[in-house]
């Protein structure tokens, strides 16, 4: 079997028996049908890597030739962003209406922050998480035995800092207990007590759950002034 591939390989006709020499490689046959019929001695020899008739084996050994840097892909382009002084615009005025790009940092001066919504400091033991420990207690906040129908000439009579009611979005609350709790100042929150503090309330922070942070403070609800016109 392996004189008949050597003989195939070479070209030259099967030999008997060549004797091993240097020169010549043995090319293991490879997995056929025909295994276990083969009656030869096992050959364990290594195939030729590369192969002896491979282009490797052919070409010429050079080392690789590295491109030269005239020869290499020129560099990106510098973006313009990269560029442009932070603050001003380097757009010009017909780009500006064409351009997609991310408008440029503006050059107008920070807003102040308006003296509107400033925040107060807290007396010791005020923070939002003791007005939550404190509405948890237990503690009666409302003052009141059962919740009432609330018109506004009662809501009125409930305008004092110790006995301070505000209706917000319909709801009558005592805030009395939560004006020392409040972020934005007794002041502030005194200014809607005996009346109405919806429009006031969410013009400030609307954000803000009212309904959630003095739901123990509920009293009654807001309704219209009962006529006194007698029929
Ligand atoms: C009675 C219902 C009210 C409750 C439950 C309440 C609650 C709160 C809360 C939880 C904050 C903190 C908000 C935050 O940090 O984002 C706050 C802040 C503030 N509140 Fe009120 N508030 C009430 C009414 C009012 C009213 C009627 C005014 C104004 C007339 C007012 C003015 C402010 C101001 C100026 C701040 C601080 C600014 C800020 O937090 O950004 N609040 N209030």
């Amino acid at each position: 079997m392996a004189s008949y591939l050597r003989s195939w390989l070479t070209g030259a006709p099967p030999v008997a028996a060549i004797p091993d020499t240097p020169n010549v490689v043995r090319i293991s046959p490879p997995a056929s049908d025909d295994e276990g019929e083969d009656t030869e001695t096992e050959d364990n020899s290594v195939p030729a890597f590369p192969a002896l008739n491979s282009a490797q084996r052919a070409a010429p050994s050079k080392p690789p030739a590295f491109l030269s840097d005239s020869s290499l892909m020129p560099p990106p382009p510098v973006p313009s962003l990269a560029t442009r002084t932070p603050g001003v615009s380097n757009r010009s005025s017909s780009a500006a209406s064409s351009s997609l790009l991310a408008p440029t940092t503006t050059t107008k001066p920070p807003v102040k922050p308006s003296k509107k919504r400033e925040k107060v400091a807290l007396a010791p033991g005020h923070s939002p998480l003791d007005w939550a420990a404190l509405k948890s207690s237990g503690t009666d906040l409302r003052g009141v035995d059962s919740l009432t129908r609330i018109p506004p000439s009662v809501l009125k009579q409930h305008r004092s800092k110790d006995d301070a009611w505000t209706a917000i979005n319909g709801k009558v609350y005592n805030m009395t207990a939560y004006l020392p709790f409040h972020p934005g100042g007794e002041r502030e929150l005194m200014r809607v007590a005996g009346r109405d503090g919806t429009y006031l309330f969410a013009s400030t922070h609307a954000w803000v759950n009212a309904d959630y942070m003095l739901d123990t403070c509920l009293v009654g609800f807001l309704i219209s002034e009962p006529s006194t016109d007698s029929p």
